[in-house]
């Protein structure tokens, strides 16, 4: 996926993100951090046809996305929103379901080849026991790994996932990035926005760095996630120490004594 000098805006106010290039390493994990409002969901939405440019283009295998199909876009590009809506009374199997739409005919059945991709789907965020369970009745992080199986079943060489550890307690944050890391290892080109700097530095192949509508910096975690940046990007002081290869962020404590 290639993005080029990309400007997006909501409306007439300001561009929210602005003359933005991003070549995304193929096969490989990118994480986006960056501050609240710098514009990383904006630029996830950009990049799936949920906004439209202002200028510039994002290219998939060579292609604007704003001029494909929308049922081939589908089968390339699987994308997960911020703050999904779940269609009241729809079963975790029901929703996982519906990432095959664009594989297969309008009205038709699900074919063995779609159950069994639900079926891994919901293997691999651990939800195969709640698969009849309505997922207005699932917790909070279950229903995000509901979610995520959906995107997973969709079965697309592409991925966008904004926030997929919203909501999920730590050891459920590690089981879904274990499962989008090995999407990634699998061959397909991951895109994910995190909130987490050291669980995006620990996964990530990839580090893009998010400030004010445009890449503060990128790179592999290791280099760009320095205790410099933290404060220039983030305004955070921070110690930066390396842990198998890794950078883990610190944040320095002002205590009231
Ligand atoms: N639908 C919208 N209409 C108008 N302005 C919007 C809309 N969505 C986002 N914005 C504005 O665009 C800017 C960037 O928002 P965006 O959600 O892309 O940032 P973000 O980096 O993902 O933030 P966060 O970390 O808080 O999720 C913000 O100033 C926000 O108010």
């Amino acid at each position: 996926m290639h993005v080029e000098n990309l400007t997006l805006a909501y409306g007439a106010d300001a561009p929210v993100v602005s003359g933005l290039t991003l070549e995304v390493p193929a096969g490989q994990l990118t994480a986006v951090v960056g501050p609240n409002g710098s514009g990383k969901s904006t630029l996830l939405r950009g990049m799936s046809r949920l906004v439209t440019p202002q200028s510039g283009q994002v290219l998939l295998d060579g292609k604007d996305i704003h001029k494909l199909p929308a049922r081939e876009l589908a089968r390339q590009l699987g994308v997960l929103p911020q703050g999904p809506v779940t269609p009241e009374g729809i079963t975790a199997a029901e929703l996982v379901s519906r990432g095959r739409h664009p594989h297969r005919g309008l009205f038709a059945r699900l074919t063995a080849e779609d159950d069994a991709a639900i079926s891994e789907a919901l293997a691999a965020v651990e939800l195969t026991e709640l698969r009849e369970r309505p997922v207005d009745q699932l917790s909070g992080g279950q229903r995000q790994r509901v979610w995520i199986a959906m995107v997973l079943a969709q079965g697309t060489p592409h991925l966008l996932l904004d926030e997929p550890t919203t909501y999920l307690d730590l050891a459920h944050a590690v089981d879904v990035m274990n499962v989008v890391h090995a999407a990634a290892v699998s061959g397909r080109t991951v895109v994910a926005v995190l909130h987490d700097l050291t669980l995006a530095a620990q996964y990530a192949d990839h580090l893009v760095v998010m400030g004010d509508g445009q890449i503060a910096a990128e790179g592999r975690p290791v280099d760009v996630l320095t205790e410099e940046l933290l404060d220039e990007v983030f305004g955070l002081r921070a110690t930066v120490v390396e842990v198998g290869g890794a950078p883990v962020v610190v944040p320095e404590r002002r205590l009231a004594v």
